[in-house]
């Protein structure tokens, strides 16, 4: 589903973040992806959905090359991605309920059942009271959690979180996990990256772990 070819990235600053990356994650696989703070997890996960490009070698994603992807079809393949990243990219202008509902109104989705499933994935978030509120009344975690309910409400084939339960406690955390194991369980391909030791030891799914910008695991 996920298969890295010798990918190097160096970004316009001259900064290699990854280094000869190859890798392959099966359709349906839930990994891990860990390292030091600047290891190349974000960067990794950036190319897989084509945020950034690299600067040699293949990204290939459900098919497609990520290096050779042409702009207007980016639109097309983040439908089927669900994107957890660490700038929340919220809309502050508008209310919880109508962030969650955006993946669904682009791909017209009838708008009543759209609403239902804008109330289920809040409401697995812990947020379905605070749905007619604005992002910025929310609090880091809260945000948070709005963008995964975002990220999932469109049920996509894949998930990609960059730290997820970063700001969470152990509680949301846990939660979020089982959100996500769920998911996985119904078929979709899911790739966290996370330093959090207590999830990595709870959850026995495959690790792929970055060293200054190689795959060491
Ligand atoms: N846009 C950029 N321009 C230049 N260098 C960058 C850019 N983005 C990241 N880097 C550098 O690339 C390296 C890898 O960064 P990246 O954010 O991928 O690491 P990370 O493993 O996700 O770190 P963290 O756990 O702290 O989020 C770091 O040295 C970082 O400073």
């Amino acid at each position: 589903m996920i298969k890295l070819s010798q990918v190097n990235k160096r970004y316009p600053d001259g900064h290699q973040a990854l280094h000869q990356v190859s890798l392959d994650i099966a359709a349906g696989e839930m990994v891990f992806l860990t390292g030091h703070s600047g290891a190349g997890k974000s960067t990794l996960l950036k190319m897989m959905a084509a945020i950034e490009r690299p600067t040699s070698g293949s990204v290939l994603v459900a098919g497609q090359n990520m290096a050779s992807l042409k702009p207007v079809a980016i639109p097309f393949l983040r439908r089927n991605l669900g994107l957890i990243f660490q700038d929340h990219k919220l809309l502050f202008d508008r209310s919880v309920f109508d962030n969650v509902m955006l993946p669904l109104s682009i791909i017209g989705y009838p708008p009543k059942e759209a609403a239902k499933r804008v109330r289920a994935a809040l409401d697995k978030v812990g947020l379905l009271d605070r749905e007619k509120a604005l992002p910025i009344t929310l609090s880091g975690g809260e945000q948070q959690r709005l963008c995964i309910a975002r990220a999932v409400v469109n049920r996509p084939s894949i998930l990609l979180a960059d730290e997820p339960t970063g700001h969470l406690d152990a509680e949301y955390a846990e939660e979020i996990m089982q959100l996500f194991k769920a998911f996985n369980q119904v078929g979709s391909t899911v790739v966290i990256s996370t330093h959090d030791e207590a999830i990595l030891t709870r959850y026995g799914n495959r690790r792929l772990h970055l060293d200054k910008g190689r795959l060491v695991a």
